[in-house]
């Protein structure tokens, strides 16, 4: 029934750290002609084939279903296996919008800040981008800069389901939060959120100006600090340590709800999805140095056969690339429209 929907993954949400933002910046390209990574000084381009290259395989098995919305199909709507069989659903990460800390130029990390009234409309413009796209599953951090983007980017989503946080973290919130109509169960989106897709910890930098963190200890050690892959920030957590809670988030909780064909997305930080893009893309610590996400940027990917594809971030809704990218998509906004119409 739906309710396994709202309680399978909720085994693994927890209420603990957090982490953030940054004020650099990486560059998709839309569609899958080009990536280019920009950072403060750093340019890294990829070609397409590059691109190819860098698409990951996992090692899945077979069963994954539709991309399409059972909700929008009257036949699956009171069955225990609500989805047909199907090769693909769609990853869509986000770095959340900028936030007060973001703004002031501060080490965030684990610290837990607000969005910017900025980045509050960053996060509603990249709902409008995503706005045709199926999501069934939200993945979000324990920080509220997270949840705040992913919350404010489903108000523009036009299915309308209600993202609904599931409460796992005791038997009396489990019990609280229960739902006891099927019909509001489906035109629900269950939110899980978890420390582990928290930014990273950036210990004794938390709160500190970066600026004025580079005039005292030097560019490039804040560099080698903020983005070498296995230096840690002085009693902080490298990258690869931030990789190490967060890619095996992903790989345990997400993956599996990917190959049951679930559309999920990920709303997270700058680090934590630097990590999980790393691990996506299959990016070498040295390629991972030069990745920078924009604040409030949604990146999709498709989950097909196992692998990785990466397809850039939607311009916007009526984007006709993005549908064209999978017959799953098309037929998921077309049958948007049919409804909405
Ligand atoms: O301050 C932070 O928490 C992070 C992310 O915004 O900054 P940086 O760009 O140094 O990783």
């Amino acid at each position: 029934m739906a309710a396994a929907v709202f309680h399978q993954a909720i085994g693994t949400s927890q209420s603990l750290g957090h982490r953030n933002n940054s004020g650099r910046h990486q560059e998709i390209g839309n569609g899958s002609t080009k990536l280019i990574f920009k950072g403060s000084n750093v340019e890294l381009g990829l070609s397409k084939k590059e691109c190819k290259r860098s698409s990951l395989r996992i090692q899945a098995s077979s069963s994954q279903t539709s991309v399409a919305d059972p909700v929008l199909s009257p036949s699956n709507k009171n069955t225990k296996e609500p989805r047909k069989k199907s090769n693909e659903a769609a990853l869509i990460l986000i770095r959340h919008g900028e936030s007060l800390w973001n703004e002031k130029n501060l080490f965030t990390g684990c610290v837990d800040v607000p969005l910017t009234k900025k980045g509050v409309e960053e996060a509603i413009e990249a709902g409008k981008r995503i706005s045709n796209i199926p999501v069934d599953m939200i993945y979000t951090s324990a920080l509220i800069r997270a949840q705040m983007t992913a919350m404010l980017a489903m108000t523009q989503h036009r299915r309308r389901k209600v993202p609904i946080i599931i409460h796992n973290e005791s038997e009396q919130a489990r019990s609280w939060s229960q739902i006891f109509s099927e019909d509001t169960k489906r035109q629900s989106i269950p939110v899980i959120a978890a420390w582990q897709l928290n930014e990273r910890m950036y210990g004794e930098l938390q709160g500190l100006n970066k600026q004025e963190t580079a005039d005292r200890y030097g560019k490039e050690q804040v560099h080698e600090w903020r983005r070498s892959y296995d230096i840690p920030p002085p009693n902080g957590e490298s990258l690869e340590m931030c990789a190490q809670r967060a890619v095996a988030y992903f790989k345990d909780q997400i993956e599996p709800q990917l190959l049951s064909g679930k559309n999920v997305m990920i709303a997270a930080h700058g680090n934590s999805l630097r990590s999980i893009i790393m691990y996506l893309d299959k990016l070498t610590s040295q390629e991972v140095i030069s990745l920078e996400l924009s604040t409030g940027l949604p990146m999709l990917y498709i989950f097909k056969e196992g692998k990785f594809i990466r397809r850039g971030s939607p311009v916007g809704p009526t984007e006709a690339g993005v549908y064209a990218y999978t017959r799953n998509l098309a037929l998921y906004r077309q049958k948007l429209d049919e409804m909405l119409h």
